[in-house]
């Protein structure tokens, strides 16, 4: 499990470490990582010119400390500071073995730029003249110092000028913003240094391909199909394309059986080309309504919430949940339709997802999963799992009536809703990665539910 800790959390770990150990020596740890950061980054250090932008606090001396280790290898350092004061010991450290201090503006062209400004302790936002000298590097290679800074730490908000990295490296523990988009996004590749802190439960995590393999439904010797859980697709009314598609992500071989509960007219295309799915005629252990559904999409989810069992809630049923679900529900909306559901505008979910995300989780105590390019999957009570997996290829018309089958079937398997949705949120996006080739070639929704049998074969 990738774990993001809150600035708070951090903090205390920080203190009770700090308390056993001689001073610097988490600053130490956290530049040395840093250092083999930037040399792997620029292939050496030996002759590469860095600029260190560098703020008042602790963030700035693990950049000050890092400038230090590679001047003694033999790069140029330069560093401009950026605030009200500056990490003395650092700075001292750094002029002894050669670096040197300039204003802004007076900067050589670096070959990396490190963003030393603000780390944890930093409110979102730039100032004017850390705006301004980064705009003077445009096109130079970026590694942050913990967090990009000016993203909002706890949450992945970018709300004003900001860093975008190209690598950002991190100490301790991911951040939130590393997770959460839009801020994951400005965070490039995330690199973790350990400095040896020990967390708490973190309240947002990732799945990784272990957690995944650890919570696969996987029959066992004496299970026949029945046992295996049966997943009921009620979906298509309108656009018969979404109801095939829906039952082409529940039909990966992860449950027993799938029934289709749609028209008569859609089932004889969905058995054309799913032979072994069945007609809605006996029980089954979960329901997928919605994708498709059209005006319809009502009424599918009143019929699909009268059986006691879990109920994936898709596109057009979004528009008709109950105020207090009799069931549990997994929501799939995307930023568009959480939006409608709140009441708000789609730009401001899509600036502030986690927030939303658990928002709409609490209102309707469900399983909230809010696709994007990092999904957000928000349970009641605030946790919140972030997929990591897929690649821009699978926002493609059809994938999330994929992904809607993919979380029913898993429910169905007995998966509880959180799993069902984190998990089939990461197949979803693997099979992505896997049928694009890693993200050299297109890929359609259909290639996307085809695939996930060989992902699961890799775990
Ligand atoms: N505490 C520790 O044990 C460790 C901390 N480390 C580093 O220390 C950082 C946290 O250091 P600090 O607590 O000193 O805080 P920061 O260095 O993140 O920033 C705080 C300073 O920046 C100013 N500031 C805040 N927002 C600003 C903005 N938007 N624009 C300009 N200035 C702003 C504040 O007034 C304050 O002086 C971590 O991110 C990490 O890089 C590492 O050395 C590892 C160990
Ligand atoms: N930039 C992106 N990178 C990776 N995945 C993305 C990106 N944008 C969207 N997706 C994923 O693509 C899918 C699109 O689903 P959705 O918007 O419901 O489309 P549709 O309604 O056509 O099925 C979701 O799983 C979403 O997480
Ligand atoms: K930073």
């Amino acid at each position: 499990m990738r774990s993001a800790h809150t600035v708070e959390q951090v903090r205390a770990a920080e203190q009770a470490l700090m308390a056993q150990l001689p001073d610097g020596t988490l600053m130490a740890r956290a530049a040395a990582g840093l250092a083999a950061a930037v040399v792997d980054l620029l292939g050496g250090a030996y002759g590469r010119r860095v600029l260190l932008l560098v703020g008042s606090g602790d963030n700035g001396g693990d950049a000050l400390y890092a400038g230090t280790l590679l001047a003694r290898r033999g790069s140029a350092v330069e560093v401009v500071p950026l605030g009200s004061t500056v990490h003395e010991a650092g700075l001292a450290a750094l002029r002894a073995v050669g670096g040197r201090v300039v204003a802004t503006g007076e900067a050589a062209r670096p070959d990396v730029v490190v963003d030393g400004i603000v780390g944890i302790g930093g409110r979102p936002g730039l100032r004017d003249d850390a705006a301004a000298e980064l705009a003077r590097h445009e096109g130079v290679p970026v590694v942050a110092v913990d967090v990009p800074s000016g993203v909002s730490v706890d949450d992945g908000r970018v709300d004003g000028p900001h860093v975008r990295a190209d690598v950002t490296v991190t100490f301790g523990t991911h951040k939130v913003a590393h997770l959460v988009d839009p801020a994951a996004t400005a965070c490039g590749a995330v690199l973790l240094v350990d400095i040896g802190l020990e967390l708490p439960t973190a309240p947002v995590t990732a799945l990784q391909p272990d957690d995944v393999a650890a919570l696969l439904p996987r029959p066992r010797g004496a299970d026949h199909k029945y046992t295996r859980g049966v997943v009921g697709i009620r979906t298509g009314t309108a656009y018969p394309g979404a109801g095939l598609l829906s039952v082409a992500g529940a039909a990966t071989g992860l449950v027993g059986m799938v029934r289709y509960a749609g028209p008569d007219a859609v089932f004889e295309q969905v058995r054309l080309v799913h032979p072994e799915v069945v007609a809605a005629t006996g029980r089954v252990q979960a329901w997928v309504v919605g994708s498709g559904g059209g005006e319809a999409a009502g009424a599918d989810l009143a019929s699909a919430l009268r059986d006691d069992i879990p109920v994936v809630v898709d596109a057009d049923a979004l528009a008709h949940l109950p105020a207090e679900p009799p069931v549990p529900l997994v929501l799939t909306p995307h930023a568009g339709e959480l939006a409608r559901m709140l009441g708000v505008e789609r730009d401001e979910v899509e600036a502030r997802q986690l927030e939303h995300a658990r928002a709409a989780a609490e209102r309707w105590n469900a399983v909230c999963l809010l696709k994007g390019r990092h999904t957000l999957v928000a349970a009641p009570g605030g946790d919140v799992r972030v997929t990591t997996t897929g690649v821009p290829w699978l926002a493609t018309a059809g994938a999330g009536d994929v992904l809607a089958g993919l979380v029913g079937a898993l429910l169905a398997a007995g998966l509880a809703p959180y799993d069902a949705a984190s998990v089939g949120s990461w197949l979803h996006g693997a099979a992505a990665t896997y049928a694009s080739d890693g993200g050299r070639a297109p890929i359609t929704a259909l290639d996307v539910a085809r695939s996930v049998p060989a992902v699961i074969r890799t775990l």
